[in-house]
């Protein structure tokens, strides 16, 4: 299985860019007597900037600007300026956000706000919390027990229509089956996963997903962006559609739930509210869940030994659907999806821009300033971390702890305001369907395969990702 021709016509051009004469210039000069750094960098080869470097191999581009700029340094990327801020006490500034300084809705406005406005995230300050006190009840732990028992038989019919096989492509799969689940325990759409319904719901969704990644950012026909564009307009006819009948129903699916949500003051969402927080909580919860699940797969093929590990235990529990208690019960698992998430942060970092004039260590960042504070890259550098490519599970056990160093060391969640409202349901749903894998699987990275990853809000397998999977003797 080969990367795909765009992802190599990427990586072809970030070669050449790459190679490209830079020149080195201060962002903005800081106003006299404040004490303050200017942030240095540059912006890359004119136009493009560092756009193609980012994208194929972020972690090496990361790492050089670290050693030649220091943790805060400016770029040109995506066709804006952006200033990247690496380690614990620069993701702290922008996350915990103390002075009000950083705004959601500026930066990711620009990124995807074509297909995700007024998301959650997109949202900022009063209005921000307002919504998402609202939200947060959709998300309290009945509610997640209820939408693990809708989840649990989609997984079955999944992992039952695997073909195991040399070269099984797990990311595709993953994806196949978090889009169905995503179909059922959002959407609330009974619709079988083959269904034609089902297919376009799914189809509008990975294109409004892709548009946001789109290094061509017009509207151009045919192009990336018109059909995400396109697939937004379907999205929203498809859940304004519904709103009635869900606003009167009483099931349990998140759209549902997300109609009948109050606040303890007693304020509900209104029909456009709806819509906007479906939309963008289905996109939150689908490439970042299904990447993780894909990358597990990965780690646990090229360490056998944890995978025995991890299998054993879920032997152990002696049950195949999880209730959401179970969990507990798993605590290697943890372990795996914890280091899972510190080697590859799908949300890769956190998008900010500055509402007034501040600073991040020591550094100024004049107003308008777009920020992004790189949770991969710190997750994956010294001298924050040990041995920071080496996957090693027990980092994260009770004796070690390598995460305490600092609150915002391991980060894959964000933190402050807007960090990730949908943690404990994306824990529950990668450790469900994994649990049941490894029950079910037994599988193998092919001799020397290595995922080649693109970045796009993280780093993400672009080839499906082959492993060799066999279906275990007693399953
Ligand atoms: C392993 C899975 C996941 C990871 C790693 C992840 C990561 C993140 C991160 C880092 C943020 C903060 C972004 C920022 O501050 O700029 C975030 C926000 C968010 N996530 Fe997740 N997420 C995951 C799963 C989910 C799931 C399953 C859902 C929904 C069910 C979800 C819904 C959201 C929403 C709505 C926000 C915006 C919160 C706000 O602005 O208040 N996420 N996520």
């Amino acid at each position: 299985m080969t990367a795909p021709l765009a992802y190599r016509g990427v990586r072809a051009a970030s070669a050449v860019t790459s190679r490209l004469p830079v020149r080195s210039r201060p962002l903005a000069l800081p106003p006299p007597g404040s004490g303050l750094k200017p942030v240095p960098g540059d912006h890359g080869p004119p136009l493009v900037g560092h756009t193609f470097s980012l994208q194929v191999d972020s972690l090496r581009f990361s790492r050089r600007r670290y050693e030649r700029y220091g943790p805060v340094a400016w770029s040109g990327v995506l066709g804006t300026r952006m200033v990247g801020v690496v380690g614990p006490e620069a993701i702290q500034t922008v996350a915990a956000n103390r002075d009000r300084a950083f705004g959601n809705a500026g930066f990711y406005g620009y990124l995807i706000g074509a297909f995700f406005h007024r998301g959650l995230l997109l949202l900022d300050f009063a209005e921000h919390l307002h919504h998402r006190r609202i939200m947060q009840h959709a998300f309290t732990l009945p509610r997640l027990d209820g939408y693990l028992a809708a989840m649990n038989p989609r997984i079955e019919q999944g992992l039952e229509r695997w073909r195991p096989g040399d070269r099984f492509p797990v990311y595709a799969a993953a994806k196949a089956m978090t889009l169905d689940i995503a179909n059922a325990v959002f959407a609330g759409e009974s619709a079988s996963p083959r269904s034609a319904e089902a297919k376009r719901l799914t189809k509008a969704f990975v294109d409004a997903v892709h548009g946001g990644q789109a290094i061509v950012r017009a509207d151009v026909p045919g192009g990336v962006w018109a059909r995400g564009l396109r697939g937004r307009r379907y999205l929203e006819t498809y859940f304004r559609s519904r709103l009635a009948d869900k606003r009167d129903s009483k099931t349990d699916d998140l759209f549902s739930v997300l109609c009948r949500a109050e606040s303890e003051t007693g304020d509900a969402f209104g029909d456009d509210d709806i819509v906007n927080h479906m939309i963008f909580a289905m996109m939150a919860a689908h490439d970042t869940s299904t990447i993780t699940l894909a990358m597990m797969a990965y780690y646990l093929g090229r360490n056998p030994e944890w995978q025995e590990r991890v299998r054993a235990e879920s032997e152990a529990l002696g049950k195949d659907a999880l209730d959401y208690d179970d969990l507990l019960r798993l605590p290697l698992l943890d372990l795996v999806f914890k280091e899972t998430l510190r080697i590859n942060a799908p949300v890769g970092g956190l998008f900010r821009e500055a509402v007034k004039d501040t600073e991040i260590l020591g550094y100024y960042i004049p107003k308008g300033t777009r920020v992004l504070a790189s949770i991969y890259q710190t997750q994956r550098m010294e001298p924050w971390w040990r041995d920071p490519d080496v996957f090693d599970p027990e980092r994260f056990a009770e004796e070690r702890r390598e995460d305490k160093s600092h609150r915002y060391v391991w980060s894959a969640f964000g933190g402050g305001a807007h960090k990730c409202i949908g943690l404990y349901f994306g824990g529950m749903e990668v450790k469900a369907i994994m649990h049941r894998m490894l029950l079910r699987y037994r599988w193998r990275v092919p001799g020397g395969y290595e995922p080649p990853l693109s970045y796009g809000t993280g780093p993400m397998p672009v080839d499906g990702l082959p492993l060799e999977l066999r279906r275990l003797e007693s399953a």
